[in-house]
Order: C-alpha cells, then structure tokens, then sequence
C-alpha cells in the first residue's frame, strides 16, 4: 500500500564523527546516498573521511524516515528513505563579484518510496528555508535534465568531456612565459586550494571548491576510496616561480589504445598556464592521446593548436543550475556590461521571485525594484530562465527563439543579451 507523505519525518542535522552521539545518523544517511547512487557499500574508515569533508564544508543533511514500523528483515526506521544536502559556497557572478550560494546535493529516495513527493517535500522546505535565511541563489548539477525546471533551476553552464590527440600532429601557437615541472601529487594537498582561488577569481561560473577536490586531485582519495598510487601531477610555474596551475592525471593502461593519460584535474590561474599545461601533456612520451571528462565548452585549446581537429567533443552536457531565490538579491549583486533599464515578468511556481521587477542598471548604482503600478513589462520570463541566462552562458534570444520567454518590446532579448554579458564565458569546474 502507497505511504501517504504525512507517514514521513523530515530531519535536519549535521554530520558526526565516530566519537559523538549523531554519528550513527550521519553514517546511515552516508550510506543512503551510496544506495540512492548505486555505489558499493562503504567502510568505517571512508565514512569517516565523508564526515570530516562534510564538517569542513558545513554541510547541512536533510533526511526523510518512516514515521511506522517497517516490515520484518528490511532496512529499519533509523536509514532515512530519502536524502538531501545542502551548503553554502561563493559563486563568481562576473566581474569579480562574488555570491554567497545554496548548493543542493546528495538528493536521493530509495526505490520503494519514490514519486510520492518526498523530493518535492524537501526541495520545498530547503528553498524556503535557505531563502529565509537571506540567500538570494540556488545552485544545483542534475543527474536528470527533466528533473529540476519544475522547482525553477535553469541550466546556467555547459561542459564537454574531449579526448585530445597528442600524436604529432599536436602543435599550439603558443611561447611560453612560465614553465612546468613534475612533483609528487601530495603537494596538491597544500596547493590545489591556491591555485583554485586563482581560476576562480577569474571565472563568472566558478564555484569555491569543497574539501574533497584538494584529496582527489593529489590521489590522496582514489575511486575505490584508497590513497591511488598511479595519479601524477604537473606544477606550472609562472614568470616569478609562483604556481599558477597543476595538472592531475593518470595513465589509462597498456590495453588503452590509443595509449591514453586521463585527466583528473586541471586547473590553471592564468592563461599561459593553462595552454602551457596542455603543451606539457602533449608531449608525455609514449602517450598518443589525452583525454578530460571535465572540459570547458568555450576553450582556448582548440585554437591554440595549428590543427584545431586535434580536438574531438564525446560529450556536451549541462552542468551548473541555477535557482534565483531573491531577485532583488540576486540582480543586484550583479554587475551589467551595459548600461540599461529592463522591466521584467518572473514567473515563480513556488513564489519566490514571481512578480514585475524593474532591473535599473543605467546609473553608477544598480537599482533591482518591484515594478511600479502601471510599468509595462519589456520581457516576461519563467525564474528558471532566468537562472539560465543570468551568468550569460544562454543567450535570452536564444530562450526567445524557443518560446521560453516573451518579448513585449522589440530588442528587450538582444538588450536582455548585452546587460547579462560576463567578461569571459561562463564555466563551472566544481561538482557538488
Ligand atoms: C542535485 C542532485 O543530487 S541530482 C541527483 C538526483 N538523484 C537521482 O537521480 C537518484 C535517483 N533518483 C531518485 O532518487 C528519485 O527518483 C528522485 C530524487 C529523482 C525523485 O524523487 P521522488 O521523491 O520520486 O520525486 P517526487 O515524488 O517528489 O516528484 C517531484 C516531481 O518531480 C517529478 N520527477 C521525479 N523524478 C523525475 C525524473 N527522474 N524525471 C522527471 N520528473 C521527475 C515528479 O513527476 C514530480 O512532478 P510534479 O510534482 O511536478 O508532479
């Protein structure tokens, strides 16, 4: 028979270690996740390390129990049915502003209690409460395009897995101003985080990264939650002998063929950094091919090289969603490339940011304001849209051509368009 969502609980709480009366909690939400995620069952010593990365990261985890007696032998009332997490990070929102952001995460619901609105349910609570807590952005990445439109997230980034051929046809147009050199991966423990901060101050998209990416990038915490001796690692160096950028790879293996090195991690603070990393794994010897699950759509790489169809796309998929919980938060946080004023119509199904709203970017100070009585609007637009074109990664004329949102003035997309413009594109190196 169907449990009706009133025989749920809701709980909040946070992680605890071993030593410490919620940890038997947070290892039985730890392990739900690995369920909801089709992972193997984790040991003691891994759900330690997930409790001490959650502890650095302040995540908050959210779990559904059942309210009754579950029936005899099957998992008992203390595993939550369904997960949810959340924390707060910055978002680079362009032009060096930074936004205090809602990352949601870990959403899972087992099997046998699905599609009785245990996500609604807690998706719900969570927005409400993270918007009144004075957060004006949700962020999300999705397992599911079709999953997240409905509580108004909108695909804010994309990004492209590439595999790269380093035979001899590789070749970038590039001198270099720094220079590279290989170093035990351990030392990523201390300069990952660093060399982060960089790229991420130069990226509207960016997001600060969570504790667990300095582990993985070192190879401190492999796939199979071991330390993994095969990831190596490069340091770029700039002009000054400052690290500016790493690279951590591995090698695919003599079956691999292609002879192939996969990148685990590459994140560069500059430029020439960027393209001198690459030139540095063009040219491992006995290696005809790299590839990255993990590349930027908008990339210098392929023209930097002299023959660009070095180059091949495998994959090309959303990555960043974005929920605006706060319009007059969210927008005024922003800085515009243009000078202008726009009347806009959000509509929000969950009613946070649903209204008229005048976006005054025209004078030295942006002004975000309900609309006054009578102000027509220029553009109407779901708030999902909203989120999709807020870092400028959608074009809102292309959200026009598909009937996503509605123009009552010609030119509010294109001027829509040139406000929402960031300095550079728009990409997301962090998953959460
Ligand atoms: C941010 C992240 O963590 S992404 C990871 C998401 N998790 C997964 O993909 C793990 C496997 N899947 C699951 O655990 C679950 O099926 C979930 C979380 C996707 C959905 O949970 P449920 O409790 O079944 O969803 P719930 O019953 O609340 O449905 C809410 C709405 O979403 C819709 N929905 C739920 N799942 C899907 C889906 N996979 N595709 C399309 N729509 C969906 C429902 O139809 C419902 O629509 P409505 O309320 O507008 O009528």
């Amino acid at each position: 028979m169907a449990d009706p969502i009133e025989n749920y609980v809701i709980e909040r709480f946070h992680s605890a270690p071993r030593d410490e009366p919620g940890y038997p909690r947070a290892r039985d939400w730890i392990r739900a996740v690995g369920h909801g995620f089709h992972e193997e069952q984790r040991g003691d010593e891994f759900i330690d390390r997930i409790i001490a990365m959650h502890l650095a990261d302040g995540r908050e985890l959210t779990g559904a129990y059942l309210a009754g007696i579950t029936p005899p032998h099957a998992l008992d009332a203390a595993h939550p049915v369904a997960t949810f997490g959340s924390f707060e990070k910055e978002l680079n929102i362009g032009f060096g502003r930074q936004l205090r952001t809602h990352l949601i995460t870990s959403v899972t619901v087992r099997g046998t209690h699905r599609r009785k609105g245990l996500l609604r349910r807690m998706m719900e609570e969570d927005l409400a409460t993270a918007k009144a807590a004075g957060t004006a952005m949700a962020a999300l990445t999705a397992s599911e395009a079709s999953i997240y439109g409905r509580f108004g997230f909108g695909v804010a980034t994309f990004e492209r897995s590439i595999k790269v051929d380093t035979g001899p046809k590789f070749r970038l147009r590039h001198e270099p101003v720094g220079s590279v050199e290989v170093a035990d991966p351990e030392v990523l423990l201390d300069l990952a985080p660093a060399v982060f901060e960089q790229a991420h101050h130069s990226t509207p998209g960016s997001i600060v990264r969570q504790e667990s990416y300095r582990q993985r990038a070192s190879g401190e915490l492999g796939r199979d939650d071991q330390k993994d001796g095969a990831v190596k690692c490069a340091l770029h160096y700039d002009a000054n002998g400052t690290v500016d950028g790493y690279v951590s790879y591995k090698f695919a293996g003599w079956d691999s063929k292609p002879y192939t090195v996969d990148v685990l991690d590459l994140v560069a603070g500059t430029d020439a950094a960027y393209l001198e990393l690459w030139q540095f794994l063009g040219s491992i010897d006995l290696v005809e091919q790299v590839s990255w699950q993990d590349a930027p759509v908008n990339d210098p790489l392929a023209w930097a090289l002299s023959d660009p169809r070095c180059v091949t796309d495998t994959d090309n998929r959303d990555m960043l969603w974005l929920r605006v919980l706060d319009i007059a938060g969210a927008l005024s946080a922003r800085s515009y490339a243009a000078k202008d004023r726009l009347v806009l119509d959000v509509a929000d199904g969950l009613g946070h940011a649903d209204g008229r709203w005048v976006l005054d970017a025209s004078g030295s100070n942006v002004v975000v304001l309900p609309a006054p009585e009578g102000a027509a609007a220029e553009l109407s637009l779901d708030v999902a849209d909203l989120g999709s074109i807020y870092l400028g990664a959608v074009s809102p004329l292309t959200l026009l051509a598909a009937g996503r949102i509605r123009e009552h003035v010609p030119g509010a997309a294109f001027r829509a368009q040139q406000l929402f413009a960031v300095e550079r594109p728009a990409h997301c190196a962090t998953h959460f």
